[in-house]
């Protein structure tokens, strides 16, 4: 399967009476490594969400390779992008190995799915795998997650917060993982952690109030005001080698007042 390419093409959409996404749109290349950030509530999960057809726009429309997702359907839908929940869990206390294998079915069926891969060693599950889900901490259920999502071929995953629970190490892993998947497949990641997100994306899509600010390399989004204007802080790149951290983020004397008020 060919990586996908992903749009939102001037979608309004509103919850609970409220516009949560305003004329949004966005691009995402095929193959490339997209991270998605805005302060809570700017509409990060809800525009993951649009892109999979689970929520449908008031205006606008979502497309998969240039086909809108209303018309694919769900079965259509899961079969070109895998799509991992902000804190996934599973129904059932399953093993890591169930899981995985449940998630090579999932778009197809238990008799048509193959057995899955073994989890990529980025995910560090190999003494996990007979484990049970809820004896497991945060952190290694979500990277069981992960490999839940990545388990059948898709064109692109999509990815809410997948590194909330990780510590540094295997942050980093993952980041490098999805690195891997570049050209394969299209990864859109939504990331709290920004030196994660500009140290690790091709390009980077800054969100606030529903509104696109940037989308555009790490070095442009720090040159250009959109980290400010969403967070009200100050990225201040740090003096450390390429592949490390490029960036600190210190909070400045604007940061008093709600983020995105300037907009
Ligand atoms: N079912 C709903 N009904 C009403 N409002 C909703 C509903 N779901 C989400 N919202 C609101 O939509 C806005 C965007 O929510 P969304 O989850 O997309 O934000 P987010 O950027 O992913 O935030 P976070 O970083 O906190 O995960 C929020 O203000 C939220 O309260």
């Amino acid at each position: 399967m060919s990586a996908a390419g992903l749009a939102l093409d001037h979608v309004t959409l509103r919850l609970g009476g409220r516009v949560v996404l305003d004329d949004l749109s966005f691009d995402v290349r095929p193959g490339e490594l997209l991270a998605l950030v805005g302060p809570n509530g700017s509409g990060k999960t809800t525009a993951l969400r649009t892109l999979t057809g689970a929520l449908i726009p008031d205006a606008g429309r979502a497309l998969i390779d240039g086909r809108p997702v209303a018309g694919l359907g769900r079965r259509g839908v899961a079969a070109r992008i895998a799509h991992l929940p902000q804190g996934f869990r599973s129904h059932w206390n399953l093993t890591v190995r169930d899981l995985v294998r449940l998630g090579a079915a999932r778009g197809a069926g238990w008799w048509q799915a193959g057995r899955p891969a073994a989890p990529d060693p980025a995910l560090d599950l190999g003494e996990l795998l007979d484990r049970r889900l809820d004896d497991l901490s945060g952190g290694e259920r979500a990277r069981a997650a992960v490999a839940w999502a990545l388990a059948a071929p898709a064109g692109a995953l999509l990815a809410d917060e997948p590194a909330a629970a990780l510590d540094i190490g295997h942050a980093l892993s993952l980041m490098q993982l999805f690195e891997g998947l570049r050209g394969a497949m299209t990864v859109v990641v939504v990331l709290h952690d920004l030196g994660l997100a500009l140290a690790h994306a091709d390009r980077v899509a800054v969100l606030a109030k529903g509104r696109l600010l940037a989308l555009d390399t790490s070095q442009a989004v720090l040159q250009n005001g959109a980290i400010e204007a969403a967070f009200g802080i100050r990225p201040i790149p740090a003096p450390v080698a390429a592949g490390a951290w490029p960036v600190a983020v210190r909070a400045g004397p604007e940061t008093r007042g709600n983020p995105g008020d300037s907009l």
